[in-house]
């Protein structure tokens, strides 16, 4: 008999997850998807560990008590752990940048991707223009603003194009013309089937792409769903209308 060989969607599952900081309880959840194709805003006000969530996830900490399992992801050669570090990429709100130029650490990530090269160099043109960058690409990285880095970073994710990608206050350094462009790159994103987890403290300019929201409060986080009104159709409309540019 034939075995259908559906693919499912890349996903982290935490289940019953305690954090805690030596004796102070940070925060439980149940049960919490972070998947492919769902845009999650991570709510919660300062010091309640949102940042500390988003490094569970990405696997560089381990809770305290629960489980952190990923699905989807192709399995790891025999020789390195099938562990989820690196199965989701996490943007700090102050990202980490390589020594070098714009266009370097734009492109030298590239180096590790199986992706045709001719697609990653025509996402990278597209990147560059989507993100602004174009006069700033010889200059180095390190001289650049906290929001042309936070733009620089966001840009090489959306070249990517991770299965899952946390960003961690992605708008925090940022004018609204910037956040209008990580606005607009962050919607491409999520028509791609990106699955991802943004955090900030409150409603802001990115939240109208989210469809689900996580809330970190009283020590408990909870999952919900944001009213369906909110749509990529209308990001996208807001964004083209404001910048008067067309998204393809
Ligand atoms: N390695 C650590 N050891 C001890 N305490 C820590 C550690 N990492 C984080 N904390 C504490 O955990 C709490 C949550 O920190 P976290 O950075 O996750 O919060 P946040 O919600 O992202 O805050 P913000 O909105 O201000 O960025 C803070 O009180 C912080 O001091």
């Amino acid at each position: 008999m034939a075995t259908i060989n559906r693919k499912i969607n890349a996903r982290i599952i935490a289940t019953n997850i305690e954090m805690r900081f030596e004796n102070k309880h940070l925060f439980s959840a149940t049960k919490l998807v972070f998947e492919q194709n769902r845009v999650i805003h991570l709510q919660g006000d300062n010091g309640c560990g949102k940042t500390t969530l988003m490094k569970l996830l990405a696997g560089f900490i381990e809770p305290t008590a629960g489980t952190i399992q990923a699905q989807g992801f192709s399995a790891a050669p025999w020789w390195r752990s099938n562990s989820i570090t690196g199965k989701a990429i996490y943007l700090h709100q102050h990202p980490y940048l390589f020594e070098g130029s714009v266009m370097y650490n734009l492109t030298y990530p590239l180096r590790f991707l199986s992706t045709d090269r001719e697609i990653l160099k025509d996402r990278t043109e597209q990147a560059i223009d989507k993100a602004q960058l174009r006069h700033l690409l010889t200059q180095a990285a390190s001289s650049l603003s906290g929001g042309e880095k936070q733009r620089l970073a966001i840009a090489r994710a959306w070249i990517i194009q991770p299965k899952l990608l946390m960003l961690d206050e992605p708008t925090s350094n940022m004018d609204k013309h910037s956040q209008h462009l990580v606005l607009q790159m962050i919607a491409d994103l999520k028509q791609q089937g990106t699955g991802m987890l943004i955090s900030s403290h409150q409603t802001c300019m990115l939240t109208k792409v989210c469809d689900h929201a996580w809330l970190v409060c009283d020590k408990t986080i909870t999952s919900s769903n944001i009213s369906a009104n909110q749509d990529i159709a209308k990001a996208h409309i807001d964004v083209s209308t404001r910048l008067n540019v067309s998204i393809g």
